[in-house]
């Protein structure tokens, strides 16, 4: 798509994002179509990529929205998507948000500890209403992924730990103005190991067991999100396995009649549809390889930076022979790296260089640190 599109591309100031919104429409279509087989429910994790070209494409079809702030619920409105539909996530809900999540009827509030339900339960009332809520259960498995985005280990500060769960139902009972309707679970993210969601099933038919045999009926069991994409091929990749994704989910969860499952997928749906465009500024002499010097650094991208993650990085505009770069951004930072010994065709000042598989958490996790300017996007 990129290559096809290099007129266009050139025209713009650099850096961009680039989103492919064929393969964006496939990818969400994929997705929709093999959970539909389970007549599972997904909620797009907006925190991925809030665009409002790509909520609308989510909401054609017929993703829900899953929150983690007032302003995430204030754009899922705002760009159509129904209260019904919206969950709100987050182990530190600000009174403000829950107030306007409140006021806006959203179905779910996923909590993360007795506290926070005494606080929404305190504010519940004074509205006079009842807020539906599922439990955000830490369930202690390993997601095999980078430590920073581990987030169901007991050491996290996600979820509310399996032996803290006998008082929060004690709790629960003397809350009047919350009902429990389901049970909620995140294990992490950009996990490639699809036993990590079998071990994840073990664990949630172990506390469906438990919340039986206290007699607790649970409408609807969350999941979670966390399905990885593959950074090293981005085009023979392009569309995540969401066939044995959702089918290994149905396989090895155990439902009890009329249950709902619910999933919160991010990246999966959004990461390879984006790119960032950056021209090359100069060429720099170093001691075992040289510099290119990108026009985009880690105030665009800032994956590489906190997680060392990889991201496909390629030459748009050069065919020559390959040399290796250190692939750097203008940013005052060490840090501000996005590849090391990189082999690119031999690259020159005001070449194009693309980096892949950028959809999800890179525009949003942007700053104007440097007082950057923020980089504007492109639909293809
Ligand atoms: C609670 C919760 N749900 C869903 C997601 C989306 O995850 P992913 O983008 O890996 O699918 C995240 C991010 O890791 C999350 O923290
Ligand atoms: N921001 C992370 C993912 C974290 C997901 C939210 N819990 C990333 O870029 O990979």
């Amino acid at each position: 798509m990129l290559k096809e599109n290099l007129q266009e591309l050139h025209q713009q100031t650099t850096p961009f994002y680039v989103y492919d919104m064929n393969l964006l429409r496939q990818t969400l279509q994929t997705a929709k179509k093999e959970a539909d087989k389970y007549d599972y429910h997904v909620h797009y994790a907006f925190k991925a990529n809030v665009n409002a070209p790509i909520l609308s494409e989510v909401l054609k079809n017929g993703f829900g929205a899953d929150c983690v702030s007032g302003n995430e619920i204030k754009a899922a409105i705002e760009n159509g998507f129904s209260p019904e539909d919206v969950v709100f996530a987050g182990v530190g809900k600000s009174d403000a948000e829950i107030n306007f999540a409140l006021d806006q009827n959203i179905f779910c509030f996923n909590c993360e500890s007795s506290h926070e339900l005494e606080i929404l339960n305190e504010l519940a009332e004074k509205k006079n209403k009842t807020a539906r809520i599922a439990l955000r259960i830490n369930p202690n498995v390993n997601a095999n992924t980078h430590k920073y985005i581990t987030t169901g280990l007991e050491e996290n500060k996600f979820g509310i730990n399996s032996w803290e769960i006998d008082n929060v139902l004690e709790l629960l009972q003397t809350l009047k103005h919350i009902e429990l309707i389901g049970i909620h679970f995140h294990i992490g993210s950009q996990i490639t190991d699809l036993t990590v969601f079998k071990n994840l099933c073990t664990r949630v038919n172990e506390f469906q067991e438990w919340f039986t045999s206290h007699n607790i009926k649970l409408q609807h069991l969350n999941v979670g999100g966390g399905l990885g994409v593959d950074y090293y091929h981005p085009e023979e990749n392009a569309i995540p396995d969401f066939a044995a994704y959702f089918g290994l989910f149905n396989q090895f969860l155990e439902l009890r009649p009329g249950q709902q499952v619910h999933f919160e997928l991010g990246r999966s749906l959004v990461a390879q549809s984006g790119t960032l465009i950056s021209k090359v500024l100069y060429i720099k002499k170093g001691i075992t390889t040289n510099f290119a010097i990108l026009d985009a650094g880690m105030t665009e991208l800032i994956r590489p930076a906190l997680y060392q993650s990889y991201h496909k990085i390629e030459n748009l505009t050069s065919d020559k022979a390959a040399v290796k770069y250190d692939v750097v951004g203008p940013i005052c930072e060490s840090s501000d790296c996005f590849g090391k010994a990189v082999e690119l065709p031999e690259t020159n000042r005001g070449d194009l260089v693309a980096l892949r598989t950028a959809g999800a958490y890179g525009e949003v996790m942007a700053s104007n640190y440097n007082l950057r300017e923020k980089a504007k996007a492109l639909y293809i």
